[in-house]
C-alpha cells in the first residue's frame, strides 16, 4: 500500500549527559551519551515524483538540495535498498539549528526515510530502517526512535531509558554553527591520551538515569554534563558568555548541546522557561532564545494523501 502524499516529523535532540572516549581506528570516537528528543521539528512532505528532489524552507535555505544533503542521501539510500525505480519530491521545512549539535540534518534524513518508505510503499520495518540511518550518520538512528535513549558505540547503538514527566529547556541558538569533526578535533588535541588508553570506553554514572526515572529537573540539573563543551568554548569563546548568562537568568543549570554552539539551559516548570528566556534575550548573548520540552515521539507520519 502506498500514498501520493506523505508528511512526517522529526525532533531535534539534546544530549543530557555525553562522555567522549579516544578516537578509534575508524576515527570516530566512542560515546556514551544521553539522547533527549526536544519539541523543535523538521517537517518533510515527501510527494510522488520520477526523480528525487528537495526544496528547503524555513532555515538552511544556503544548504546543498543534491547528495550533499542528508535527505537526498536518505532518500537514495531507500531506493537502492528497497530495489525501487520511484522518485520523490521533497519538501523540507526546518526549524533546528544548521550545525547546532540538535541533529536537525539527522532528523531530516530519519523524516525523509519515513516518508518514502510510506510513499513507495517499501514495506521495510523499523529495524532495517534503523540500520539505513546508522549507514547515514550516528545521531541518525535516534532520530528515529526519539523520546530518551541511551547512545554507545559511536552513538548510534541505542538503549530506551526510561523517563518520566516533562522538561522544560530554553535553547540559545548561534548565527553560525559549528562543525562536528572540528570540536571532536579540538577535543583530542584537549585530551591527547596515552595510546595505552586507546580502547578506553566512555562511561556515564547513574545519575543521569535516577534523575530521569525521578523526574524531578532539580535532580536531572547536577546529572548534566557534556565532554565536548571545553573544545566546543574553545573554538566558539563566547559560549562561556551564553553559560554564565543562563545562570544569571536563574536556570537550573545549562549546557552545550553535542557540539555546539546551542545552549540548552533547565528550568523548573514552564512559567520558569519563560522567565528564563526572557532575561536572556535581554542579555543579547545569542542570536535566538527559543523554549522547548522534551522527551518527545521520534519520526512519525503525520498525515498520508491518496493512500491506495
Ligand atoms: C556530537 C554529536 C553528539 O550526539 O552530535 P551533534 O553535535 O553533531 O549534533 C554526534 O556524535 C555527532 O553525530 P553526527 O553529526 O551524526 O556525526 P556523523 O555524521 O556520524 O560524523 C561526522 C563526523 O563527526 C566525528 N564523529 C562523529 C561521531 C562520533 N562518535 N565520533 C566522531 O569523531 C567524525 O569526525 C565524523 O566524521
Ligand atoms: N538536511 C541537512 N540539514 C542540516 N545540515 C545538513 C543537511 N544535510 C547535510 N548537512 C550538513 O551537515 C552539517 C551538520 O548538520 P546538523 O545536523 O545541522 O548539525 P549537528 O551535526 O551540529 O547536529 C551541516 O553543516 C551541513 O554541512
Amino acid at each position: 500500500m502506498s500514498a501520493s502524499e506523505v508528511h512526517v516529523r522529526a525532533p531535534g535532540k539534546i544530549n543530557l549527559a555525553l562522555r567522549v572516549g579516544p578516537a578509534r581506528d575508524d576515527g570516530f570516537h566512542p560515546l556514551a551519551t544521553v539522547f533527549q528528543a526536544v519539541s523543535l521539528y523538521e517537517d518533510v512532505v515527501a510527494r510522488r515524483a520520477d526523480d528525487i528532489s528537495l526544496t528547503i524552507r524555513g532555515r538552511g535555505e544556503d544548504l546543498p538540495t543534491d547528495e550533499g544533503n542528508l535527505a537526498v542521501r536518505a532518500a537514495a539510500l531507500l531506493r537502492e535498498t528497497a530495489g525501487t525505480e520511484a522518485g520523490a519530491a521533497l519538501t523540507l521545512t526546518k526549524q533546528v539549528p544548521v550545525a547546532g549539535g540538535m541533529a536537525g540534518g539527522s532528523a531530516d534524513a530519519a523524516a525523509t526515510l519515513l516518508a518514502c518508505d510510506q510513499l513507495w510503499g517499501t514495506g521495510l520495518g523499523r529495524e532495517e530502517l534503523a540500520e539505513l540511518a546508522a549507514e547515514l550518520g550516528s545521531d541518525v538512528p535516534f532520530a528515529l526512535t526519539g523520546m530518551s535513549a541511551m547512545g554507545t558505540g559511536r552513538g548510534d547503538v541505542l538503549t530506551p531509558v526510561m523517563s518520566r514527566g516533562q522538561y522544560h529547556w530554553i535553547l540559545a541558538v548561534q548565527d553560525e554553527g559549528l562543525s562536528t569533526p572540528a570540536v571532536f578535533r579540538q577535543w583530542d588535541e584537549m585530551n591527547g591520551l596515552a595510546s595505552d588508553d586507546a580502547e578506553e570506553l566512555p562511561q556515564l554514572g547513574g545519575e543521569v538515569f535516577s534523575a530521569l526515572l525521578g523526574g524531578d529537573p532539580l535532580i536531572l540539573a547536577r546529572a548534566l554534563g557534556n565532554d565536548l563543551e571545553e573544545a566546543a568554548i574553545e573554538l566558539r569563546p563566547q559560549l562561556a558568555d551564553v553559560l554564565a548568562a543562563a545562570e544569571r537568568a536563574g536556570a537550573l543549570a545549562a549546557l552545550v548541546s553535542g557540539s555546539g554552539p546551542t545552549v540548552a539551559a533547565l528550568a523548573l516548570d514552564g512559567p520558569h522557561a519563560h522567565s528564563v528566556a526572557g532575561v536572556m534575550r535581554a542579555a543579547d548573548v545569542a542570536a535566538e532564545i527559543l523554549t522547548v520540552t522534551g522527551p518527545v515521539a521520534g519520526a512519525r507520519v503525520m498525515e498520508h494523501v491518496g493512500r491506495r
